[in-house]
Formats: structure tokens, sequence, C-alpha cells
């Protein structure tokens, strides 16, 4: 592969990224360093950018003008930018990803920007590189994206909308490679756990990859005669592969959940149906999940989600009896139906606070619909 490492100027934030440019796509794949020791132009730019902005504070101050983020208004949640330009939309892959194919379906005319992590992604918003992130959450068949669940704590974005894709995967190889000749198929987890059971019949051994596309590229790009991958359709065709299958997905109806993550929050409407995602951790004791979930039982609010992740910073507490024993301490991520704008929304969340050790408000967007 022709690889080249440059530095890019991207026109809309004027900010630099590092990136990896590849003979197969122009779109450069947005790689956030992990160690700010080696001082790239990338983060030297983000410092003095940094430098700006608290200059910009301070004359904010001196102007006795308080600056408060902006709420997003429902137009600039669609296409295009306040000054007309394309909306930059992260999604952590390779093109021929399902992540592509999500932020292409949340925005038609944006311009998909890769990225290489999950991680990668959040940081793109938060830098101001990319407008939105459209990271996958959940899937029918797969379960929770527990990372994404994680970071969603660690970042500081919101949750402006989702998106429902169908994913129907591909068993895809190089032209003239039949079935009989794999022994090994790559891919990413989630996709191969969806694809469990036929990869088993077939008799397949299994590799994990980033995501989807990037198997199909390294099948190509290495001319692999014993090795397919798991792939869209979309992804054998950019990569000039082989479709050996369609649809091997254990169930027809697969379909992953993907967030719409921004700077700035949407402002709730009540005029189509939303749904609204917090996350939320308790102290320890009989009934106090049930008094939780009761806030809004009471209230006729539908849950659609519960997920629970370890706390990271303080996962074991020891148990009040004093006999050495130990909890685990989680947190708990709940989505509800009903919008923020709505009384008993906000009632159910003031009531929750009364005994929550910790609470915050993910987003509330409007239900993708477009599935149902
Ligand atoms: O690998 C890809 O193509 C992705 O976009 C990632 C991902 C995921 O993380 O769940 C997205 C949709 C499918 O469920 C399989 C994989």
């Amino acid at each position: 592969m022709a690889t080249a490492t440059s530095i890019v100027r991207s026109p809309a934030a004027l900010l630099f990224a590092k990136v990896t440019v590849s003979d197969h796509k122009p779109t450069p794949t947005i790689q956030i360093s992990r160690f700010p020791s080696k001082r790239s132009c990338f983060t030297a730019l983000l410092s003095s950018l940094h430098h700006d902005n608290n200059n910009d504070d301070n004359n904010n101050n001196n102007n006795n003008v308080i600056s408060h983020p902006k709420p997003l208004s429902s137009s600039q949640l669609f296409n295009s930018v306040s000054n007309g330009s394309r909306l930059r939309v992260a999604y952590q892959g390779v093109r021929g990803a399902y992540s592509e194919a999500a932020a292409e379906k949340a925005y038609p005319n944006c311009e998909a920007v890769p990225c290489d992590q999950f991680d990668s992604a959040f940081q793109a918003v938060e830098k101001w590189l990319v407008d939105r992130a459209v990271l996958p959450i959940e899937n029918s068949l797969g379960g929770s994206i527990h990372r994404n669940y994680d970071l969603l704590l660690r970042h500081s974005l919101h949750i402006v909308g989702e998106v429902k894709l169908a994913v129907q995967h591909c068993l895809v190889a190089n032209h003239g490679v039949q079935l009989e000749d794999l022994s090994r198929v790559l891919s990413h987890p989630q996709a191969l756990a969806q694809c469990e059971n036929t990869l088993t019949k077939i008799g397949l051994s299994r590799e994990a990859v980033d995501d989807t596309a990037l198997a199909a590229k390294h099948v190509a790009l290495h001319k692999l005669k014993d090795t397919g991958a798991v792939a869209s359709s979309s992804a054998a065709k950019i990569y000039g592969l082989n479709i050996l299958a369609q649809n091997i997905q254990d169930d027809c109806d697969n379909v992953t959940r993907f967030l719409i993550l921004a700077r700035e929050p949407i402002i709730p409407g009540i005029q189509n149906p939303f749904k609204t995602s917090i996350v939320f951790s308790l102290e320890e004791g009989p009934g106090v999940l049930f008094k939780a979930l009761a806030v809004f039982a009471l209230r006729q609010i539908n849950l659609t989600k519960i997920e629970s992740r370890p706390l990271r910073n303080q996962p074991l507490r020891a148990a009040d009896d004093n006999n050495g024993s130990k909890y685990f301490d989680y947190l708990f991520y709940v989505d509800f139906e009903a919008s923020m704008a709505e009384e008993r929304a906000q009632n159910a969340l003031r009531h929750l606070k009364e005994f929550a050790t910790f609470l915050r408000v993910l987003g509330s967007y409007p239900v993708d619909t477009t599935m149902m």
C-alpha cells in the first residue's frame, strides 16, 4: 500500500490534522495522537488556539460579555453549517464501513470523515475538526458497544440524534477464490458475532480487526487466497472483491443503532417523538435501582434501554457491615421515551436527583422512526 503521512489544513475549522493518505481513498483518515509528548503541529496549533480562546475569554470578560455554548437549532441538525459549507461528520473505520453509511443516512450530503478509533471521532468533534460524529451504540444481535458508552461519559459531547441502519453482511474474497479455499475470515468483532452461526457452519477461524471495511481492504491489498472478510457489499465494490455469500448474519433483521454527537445540545422539541439518554449512579442498598426506575414508571414514561457499566474510578465499594466483602459499583445508562421539554421528564429527573449520587443528561433528541 502506498501510504504517505502529511499535514493537511481543514478550511472550515482552520485546524491541522495528521492524516494518513492511502492510494485507495482520497479522504484522509483522522488519527489523533495519544502521545502529546510528541508535540505535533496538530497539538501545537491546538494549544495556540486554546491560548486564543483564553484571550477571547479575557476580552469577553473585559467587555463584560458572558459567552455560553449555543444550542443547535433543528435546522442546523441537517446538512450544512452556518457558512453554507457541507457538514463534516466523523465516523470510525475506513471507506465502506457501516458507520460511513450511517453518517450518510444521518446527513445525506455530508462529508464523511474516517477516524481510526472511536476516541479519535470524539476528539475530532471536540477539537472542531468536524461538526458531528456518528458512532455505533448497540446492535439487535450483538448487543451494546460498551466502549462508546464509556467514551460518552469521558467526553462532554451531546447526543443530538440517532440513526438506525439495517446491516446486511457479505462474505467477500479476492476474485478466483472459492468458499472451500478459505480457512480464515477477518472482520469487526461485532460483525463476527452477528454471523456467529453461519461462520461456525462454514468452519472458518475468525480474526478481529478495527472495522469491516478494513478487513476487506486488508484481504484485497495483500491478495490473500485463504482469507475472506465479513463486510458490506459497498466495501466489496470499493476494494474490488468478489461476494461469495450475501446476508450471512444470523437473523435477517440485523439493525445497528448509531448516536449522532455534537459539541452543543439541541433544543428539545415536543412535536415529534423524542428520546432522552441519561447516565446515573446510585448508593448501594435494597431496591435502590427499583426506586430509580420507578421515577419513570410513575409518570408513564417508557424506557427503551438500560445498560450498566462499572464505575471505573471507583469500581469496588466496601460493604456497610464491615465484614470485608466488597460490592461492584455501577453507572446506569437509561434511554427513555420523552423530551426534556416535557414536564413529566423534568419531574422524573428532579425525583431521581433526590437519591442518585450522580446524574448527567447525555441528550434529548428525535427518535429515528425510519425502521419502525
Ligand atoms: O465495522 C464497521 O463497518 C462498523 O461500522 C462498525 C460496526 C460496529 O461497531 O458495530 C457497525 C455496524 C455493524 O454492527 C458492525 C460493525
